[in-house]
């Protein structure tokens, strides 16, 4: 089943138009991830979706729903984590999440939310004395209170430390393994590439590139990268390289194989590829090359 189904969507803000005929789909369950630059139109297109601004083309799906037409649905049936939350400074995390309850049908209780959140310990805490990652968490616990079968993470980690990213990581992980659908934005490319099962990059409201994170890294060109031995020049290699940084830089579909036939021509000339490097793309590879254009 398709949680989000977009065909097209544009969405202007006071005549600039965020979001230029986009079309993407999310399947039940699924963490996908929106990637993109600052401004590319991420949080535009979450606020169409979450129901929150109206679409002004295109149509746009959620949980087989209209969210701006059915939005008192949607909203019950969804979580959203935007970038920057209203809370009330003076309010401690319980208060806080106490009075989110009242307004949520059917409620997780507040230490249940916390918990996820990993944020039960900061309970009697003022909200102003959280620290920024301490506050995504709280945000995190809010759209978690009504057990939404799809969530909207608007860059959740921004802000964590490691210890409490992998800890964040796991939450959503964990969400997905029960099927809760997440669409989420981040600007770790590393996070994208470990949580999503699928992703969109946007550019300038559209997108770029998009479809099954692995599927889509494994056609790319991967890389085998050394330090070019003294005295070879680059065009004396068996293929083709780059010279980056001091580094040459072989891109191959099949990066095993360059580097094996890189290795057995410096071992028949007693040479050494020092420092090689052999990967695979990496969705960093393919953002820089999709947000160059
Ligand atoms: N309320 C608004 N009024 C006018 N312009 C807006 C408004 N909201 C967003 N924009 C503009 O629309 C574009 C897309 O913004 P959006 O917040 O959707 O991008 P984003 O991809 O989420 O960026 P970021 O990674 O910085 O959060 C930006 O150029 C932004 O300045």
């Amino acid at each position: 089943m398709t949680a989000i189904d977009v065909s097209g969507l544009r969405k202007s803000h006071q005549g600039f138009e965020a979001v230029r005929g986009i079309s993407f789909e999310v399947a039940e369950g699924e963490i996908f991830a929106l990637l993109g630059r600052n401004g590319a139109g991420k949080t535009t297109t979450i606020e169409v979706l979450a129901g929150f601004q109206r679409a002004d083309g295109g149509t746009v799906r959620v949980l087989g729903l209209d969210p701006h037409a059915d939005r008192a649905a949607v909203r019950g049936r969804t979580g959203v984590m935007l970038q920057e939350a209203g809370f009330f400074p003076d309010l401690t995390v319980a208060r806080t999440v106490d009075t989110w309850r009242d307004f949520t049908a059917a409620p997780r209780p507040r230490d249940e939310a916390l918990e996820l959140a990993g944020l039960r310990a900061r309970s009697g805490t003022k909200v102003r004395q959280l620290s920024g990652g301490e506050k995504r968490r709280l945000d995190l616990a809010l759209a978690l209170l009504g057990r939404p079968e799809l969530l909207f993470l608007d860059e959740p980690t921004a802000g964590m430390d490691p210890e409490a990213r992998a800890a964040t990581w796991q939450v959503i992980r964990d969400l997905a393994g029960q099927g809760t659908t997440i669409l989420l934005t981040t600007h770790y490319l590393e996070e994208a590439q470990r949580l999503a099962a699928s992703m969109a990059i946007m550019d300038e409201g559209r997108v770029v590139a998009s479809g099954g994170m692995a599927e889509t890294l494994a056609a790319r060109a991967g890389r085998v990268a050394f330090r070019l031995p003294a005295h070879v020049e680059p065009g004396a290699l068996p293929l083709p390289v780059t010279v980056e940084r001091g580094l040459a830089v072989c891109r191959a579909e099949d990066p095993d194989l360059a580097a094996q036939t890189l290795l057995t021509w410096a071992a028949e000339r007693g040479l050494r590829l020092a420092g090689l490097e052999v990967r695979a793309a990496t969705l960093e590879d393919l953002f820089m090359e999709m947000s160059a254009r």
